[in-house]
């Protein structure tokens, strides 16, 4: 086996030149294979108030140059230990999002084959469905942390099935979540009625809401999810509109109350040795950030993801 390749040599080539891969890695097509690939899903047709997270899988990479490749926190250099490469984006119709989510479906299945586990950056929340389509194929049902302020287990908006607030209910239904191990991370804000928490209840979830993070605390809420998780397969879906406002303003559907981007990352690290297959980052919207703040914080959440999974054994 080769050297993994990789990112561009920053005391070589400044971080503010060349081609914004994310953490400027090699593309995909410059290796021979990748262990992780990082794909773009530049998609928002799915949201219900303010659209732009298209524009997420740009300013994420453009937000990426500043990660340094050696994690003090969880003592790993990712792309030494792993083949990490930049898959680019996924194109797909903005105009329709049933065939929206067959194209991604269908290209991250081919992206997933052999070996190759993908860290997706959004996109909207709609996303995640034929994402988890893919890594159910792979592994049966997975167990799902779902860091979000909001649910996202709504049956319609205006009649449409398929939005960004209903993946996970789809998910559900179609068998692709094991329903021991579901737990939604962050959640807050106002519902539409009580019987949204009733709904998601009878579909299995469990809620850490924002405040129990406040109140018990990063390592503590980690080690919970670890015990409810146990070695299943793993999927993780962070919507960064889990962090407060003030972490993270470029956002579709913003919520008081929410994380702080410490505390995000912390339970992250808190959840070494879990057998995660896959993850996602949503809902950056770069058009009402300021100074990078949201895309710097999906960055880092992203590298923390490519992270664990360097922790976990080679595939
Ligand atoms: N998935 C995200 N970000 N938001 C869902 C909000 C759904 C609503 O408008 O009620
Ligand atoms: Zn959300
Ligand atoms: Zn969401």
């Amino acid at each position: 086996m080769t050297e993994p390749r990789g990112p561009v040599d920053a005391s070589r080539v400044p971080r503010f030149a060349g081609p914004a891969t994310f953490a400027r890695l090699p593309r995909l097509d410059e290796v021979s294979r990748a262990d992780v690939a990082v794909v773009g899903i530049p998609f928002d047709s799915g949201v219900s108030y303010r659209p732009g997270a298209r524009f997420g899988p740009a300013a994420v990479r453009e937000a990426s140059r500043l990660l340094r490749p050696y994690h003090p926190g969880l003592d790993v250099s990712p792309f030494a230990r792993l083949q990490v490469a930049d898959a680019g984006d996924i194109a797909c119709n903005p105009f329709d999002i049933k065939e929206a989510i067959a194209t991604i479906e269908a290209a991250a299945q081919d992206l997933s084959a052999p070996g190759t586990r993908l860290v997706t950056i959004g996109g909207d929340h709609t996303i995640a469905l034929p994402l988890l389509r893919v890594v159910h194929r792979l592994h049966g049902p997975v167990a799902l942390l779902h860091f979000d302020a909001h649910l996202d287990t709504w049956d319609t908006y205006f009649g449409a099935e398929y939005t960004h607030g209903t993946p996970f209910r789809r998910a559900i239904e179609e068998g692709l979540l094991d329903t021991e191990a579901i737990s939604h991370v962050g959640t807050r804000g106002p519902l539409y009625g009580k019987q949204d928490l009733d709904d998601d209840a009878r579909m299995g979830f469990g809620i850490v809401t924002s405040a129990d993070v406040m109140r018990r605390g990063p390592d503590e809420v980690a080690a919970m999810l670890r015990e409810r998780i146990g070695d299943r397969p793993l999927y993780i879906s962070i919507d960064i509109d889990v962090l407060d406002p003030a972490h993270a303003p470029g956002t579709g559907t913003p919520e008081a109350g929410g994380l702080t981007s410490r505390e995000l990352l912390e339970i992250l690290r808190g959840l070494a040795g879990c057998n995660l297959v896959g993850a996602d980052v949503v809902e950056v919207a770069p058009a009402y950030d300021h100074a990078e703040i949201t895309s710097i914080a999906a960055s880092h959440v992203a590298y923390d993801l490519i992270s664990l999974l360097a922790l976990k054994e080679k595939p």
